[in-house]
């Protein structure tokens, strides 16, 4: 362990950043770790000190311990490992709590070790306080930590101390033991907090909710679909507040994340199916995850339209308005609710809903909100013109396009494209005039000027 040690010493350490680049070249990570202050410190914490009892004179075996006291100056670069690894693995609570053990169990070691130099200093075996004089080593050493277990595990089932020695050491181990048990007992309870923390997190607290649906007396049926939908999330994986978890990552890599998790279900929704990389990386940030549990409506019809919806998993019904006739059903990869948004030329319903859509099973949404679905088409119309002959089909299928007032928005849409054109071409004109007018202009001032 020690030559590892030393190896680690002498080889390259970690890399280190300049002007915010990981620099991880060897021969420059050694020449810096030789020129910083660690260096000799971790020289000074791998020292062979231990040899110094081979000397004539000096004690051998009780004096090794303290003579390895050199190695306690790697501590901060342990911790230092501790909080790197703490951050790093996926299971920051399990290295917790292994991290806790290792401090108890080497607390009882270290008091164990202390336990017995008293007992070889008054003597071994010379009372039943102190360690037995076993004749083997291991004997010893197990008798002193099971020793150091009773007491610093306050169970207090030790032999009476007989002298002041053991008297004072005894009651330092309790004082120890009630400190060492308050700082543990409260680093547990933060695990344990940051376990259900962790989890509320991730889902919506079901307390509340409940608390609240007793309060106002919900009758049960409701009260048992919300908690079988909050059951949903939590059995399928479902993640409602994605973006909330993910909200102090900076806006480039926050879209990465997102991408890397949703693109795969973005790609089967068929109007994206041929988008660049890119744009579906912007869109995906706009999209919010919605779940719907079974027999719930998503928009009912004559609704003010606010957003529309991709199917990423599950099953929808476009129901007529016994809200039993299903008359289309929709399914994973398509979209709805476009029609109310996106101002189609004789739709009669306006910016209303024009279906009611019934969540057949759970399903699994994702939204997209009225003004972001305005920007992204803006950016592709070829998509708008997608969305919209699809939209008018469907309208004229359920007999709610006006085709007269579709033809007379559409006259007078070319009506004012043709007002535009004339009044460029004019501008145009103008311009022109006006550069051979300043030519004109220039030449006269040349030739009449004095
Ligand atoms: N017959 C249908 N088949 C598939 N989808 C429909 C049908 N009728 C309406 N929709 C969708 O249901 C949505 C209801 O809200 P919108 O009117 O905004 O947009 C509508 C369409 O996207």
């Amino acid at each position: 362990m020690d030559a590892l040690q030393s190896v680690a010493v002498l080889a390259a350490h970690s890399g280190f950043l300049e002007d915010g680049i990981l620099v991880q070249d060897v021969r420059r990570m050694r020449r810096r770790y030789l020129s910083s202050w660690t260096f000799p410190w971790d020289v000074m914490a791998v020292l062979p000190t231990e040899l110094l009892c081979l000397l004539p004179g000096v004690p051998r075996v009780p004096g090794v311990p303290a003579a390895r006291a050199n190695r306690c100056l790697r501590l901060p670069r342990l911790f230092e490992a501790f909080d790197r690894c703490e951050t790093r693995t996926a299971w920051p609570n399990v290295f917790r709590m292994a991290k806790l053990m290792l401090y108890l169990l080497l607390g009882i070691h270290w008091h164990g070790c202390l336990y017995f130099a008293l007992s070889a200093r008054l003597g071994l075996g010379t009372d039943p306080w102190v360690c037995p004089s076993f004749p083997r080593l291991l004997r010893r050493y197990l008798h002193s930590f099971y020793f150091s277990t009773l007491v610093l595990a306050m169970v207090g089932d030790t032999p009476a101390p007989q002298r002041e020695e053991e008297f004072l050491f005894l009651t330092a181990g309790f004082l120890l033991a009630v400190l060492g048990f308050a700082t543990i007992s409260g680093s547990i309870s933060t695990v344990i907090v940051n376990l259900s923390s962790a989890a509320t997190t991730f889902y919506p607290d079901t307390g509340p909710v409940r608390r609240y649906l007793r309060a106002w007396g919900v009758d049960g049926r409701l009260a048992g679909r919300v908690a079988r939908w909050q059951q949903h999330l939590r059995a399928q994986r479902k993640l409602p507040a994605e973006w909330e978890v993910l909200q102090h990552l900076p806006q480039g890599l926050r879209a990465e994340v997102a991408a890397s998790v949703h693109l795969a279900a973005l790609r089967r929704v068929g109007l994206f199916r041929n988008w660049e990389h890119g744009v579906l990386r912007q869109l995906v940030l706009r999209l919010r995850p919605q779940v719907f549990g079974p027999g719930e409506f998503v928009c009912r019809r004559g609704d003010v339209g606010r957003e529309m919806y991709f199917i990423r998993e599950g099953c929808l019904a476009v129901v007529a308005e016994d809200g039993v006739t299903q008359l289309a059903l929709l399914g994973e990869g398509l979209y709805f609710g476009e029609i109310s948004l996106i101002n189609i030329k004789g739709n009669m319903a306006g910016n209303r809903r024009t279906a009611n859509i019934l969540s057949i099973g759970y399903s699994d949404l994702f939204c997209l909100g009225k003004e972001d679905l305005a920007e992204v088409l803006a950016e592709f119309p070829c998509a708008r013109a997608a969305m919209e002959a699809k939209g008018r089909e469907l309208l004229l299928r359920m007999g709610q396009l006006d085709t007269g007032a579709e033809a007379a928005a559409l006259e007078a849409e070319a009506e004012a494209e043709r007002q535009l054109q004339g009044l460029e071409l004019l501008l145009r004109d103008g311009d022109r005039d006006e550069e051979g007018a300043g030519m004109g202009t220039g030449q006269g001032h040349g030739v009449s000027e004095p």
